[in-house]
């Protein structure tokens, strides 16, 4: 008969063992603690005529305070739905979603208000959803203001100038929206986002509407606000010029994060030039689920099933060759 019993002995913890690795659980900084974003297990189920659409699928995604990044993906992957989350302007069925310590499954119909006005700056696609017609640019500028309660007609002209200065269309401030260009339409959207001075710039296709030239300078706006005023700004875009402008591109697929690029500019020891560089890189979430890329899985003829092999320092992915044994 073998004897288990020392195995036994030896596998099961001390109380004080579990005490100890409870503690550390305690302590360990939950899920995004330093970010401004931070959406966790995110979901938002639509249900119309009786059919049930789920837009996110437990979607995370973390924004550090200052960042500049895009979200890409195609039609239907959930960028609206996300962004909308984010504005305030809809509630997620489950998950966590926070932003700048604020609650967004949690909060009140005043607490929404305020995050609104005070905490999200947005900017649509469609020019004309971000401008009131019957206002001057510099009107529109100052309304957000005046919603909040900021008192004195001088201090807030004199923001709109700043901001409208900043975006490059000062000149136009006593200009009604049909007297600008889609482009100029836009940069004093931003301004408007920007008037309460939010965390956080969302953007939904901004450059939509707008031919490459024109895209650039609103993409060249969003740079001057991140370094300006130092505000977040996440642009949901299909604008390839946008996506590779950023360093930090997020795609989502099927209502969840799947791949992330990061670029930096690395200076060649030889020759002295900066160049930049991208890398891709896959999501792999707190479960430890990983997404492997359509065109890998694809070309490797991997499905349902692949081969792993742990080395010192990376991770195999292999076909599963279980059947041809
Ligand atoms: N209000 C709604 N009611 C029902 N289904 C919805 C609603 N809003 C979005 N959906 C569905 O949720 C999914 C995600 O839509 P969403 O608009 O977020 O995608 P998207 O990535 O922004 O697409 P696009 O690039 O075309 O704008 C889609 O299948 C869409 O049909």
């Amino acid at each position: 008969m073998t004897d288990t019993s020392t195995t036994g002995a030896a596998s099961v913890a001390t109380l004080a063992e579990l005490e100890q690795r409870a503690a550390s659980r305690r302590e360990r900084p939950a899920f995004g603690h330093d970010a401004l974003i931070s959406c966790d297990r995110l979901v938002r189920i639509f249900t119309a005529d009786g059919v049930e659409v789920q837009a996110l699928q437990g979607l995370d995604l973390l924004v550090t305070k200052g960042e500049l990044m895009a979200l890409v993906g195609a039609s239907g992957s959930g960028k609206s739905t996300l962004m909308n989350i984010l504005a305030g302007l809809d509630e997620p069925t489950a998950g966590q979603a926070r932003v700048a310590g604020c609650d967004l499954l949690s909060m009140g119909a005043k607490e929404r208000l305020r995050y609104r006005r005070e905490i999200v700056g947005f900017v649509w696609q469609q020019t004309a959803r971000n401008l009131l017609p019957y206002l001057t640019a510099a009107q529109n500028v100052a309304l957000p203001m005046q919603l909040r309660g900021v008192r004195g007609k001088a201090k807030k002209a004199a923001r709109a100038e700043e901001l409208l200065e900043l975006l490059g269309v000062g000149e136009l401030r006593d200009r009604r929206p049909t007297q600008l260009s889609g482009g100029q339409q836009q940069r004093v959207a931003i301004a408007v986002a920007l008037a309460n001075d939010p965390e956080v710039l969302l953007a939904d296709e901004p450059t939509g509407e707008l031919d490459s030239a024109t895209g650039r300078q609103i993409f060249e706006s969003f740079r001057a606000a991140n370094e300006e005023l130092g505000t977040t700004i996440v642009i949901v875009t299909h604008d390839q010029a946008v996506a590779t402008e950023v360093r930090r591109t997020v795609a989502i697929r099927d209502g969840r994060t799947s791949t992330e690029v990061l670029r930096h500019t690395r200076i060649d020891a030889t020759t002295g030039e900066e160049h930049l560089v991208a890398r891709e890189y896959a999501m792999l979430d707190r479960a430890g689920r990983l997404q492997l890329p359509a065109d890998y899985t694809e070309t490797l003829g991997m499905r349902d099933r692949v081969a792993l092999e742990l080395e010192q320092d990376h991770i195999g992915v292999w076909p599963d060759d279980s059947g041809s044994n």
